[in-house]
């Protein structure tokens, strides 16, 4: 078994389409509409999916928002470099909603980012070793 993908609903697919490959670098990997039950799927992520678990991105077409109520947390991406990504996020006009820094009580640096959705994701300085607090 492994983990194939988180599925998160999005108000405008192009937005978080855009976000998910130009800010964070991911692909876009594929596209499927069903028009039937009118809703687009587009899936992204940093490979391919039968190496990769990925994001897959629902834009239903007749829903243009979404209430995250208080349960979601966060998608976690280890990046090189927090601190320059941070600063690239910024300079894109991304909203970095945590400064990077040591997590609280920890060692291990993070920093959060909201996508076009209000989604946190997590971006987590690469260590050497795995043990991540
Ligand atoms: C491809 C696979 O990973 C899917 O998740 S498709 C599953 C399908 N998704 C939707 O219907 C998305 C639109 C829906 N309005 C929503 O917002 O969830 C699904 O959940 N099908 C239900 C079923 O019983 O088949
Ligand atoms: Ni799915």
């Amino acid at each position: 078994m492994r983990l194939l993908h988180t599925m998160l609903r999005v108000a405008d697919l192009e937005k978080s389409i855009e976000f998910y490959t130009k800010v964070l670098g991911m692909k876009e990997l594929r596209r499927a509409d069903n028009e039937e039950y009118r809703y687009t799927l587009a899936f992204v992520g940093y490979g391919d999916e039968k190496d990769n678990t990925v994001l897959e991105l629902t834009y239903n077409w007749d829903q243009d928002s979404y209430d995250l109520g208080n349960a979601y947390g966060h998608i976690a991406i280890e990046f090189d470099d927090i601190y320059k990504t941070c600063a690239d996020i910024k300079a894109a006009g991304g909203n970095v909603s945590r400064e990077p820094g040591p997590v609280k009580g920890g060692t291990t640096e993070i920093a959060f980012v909201k996508d076009p959705d209000g989604y946190a994701i997590e971006l987590i300085q690469k260590k050497e070793d795995m043990s991540r607090f």
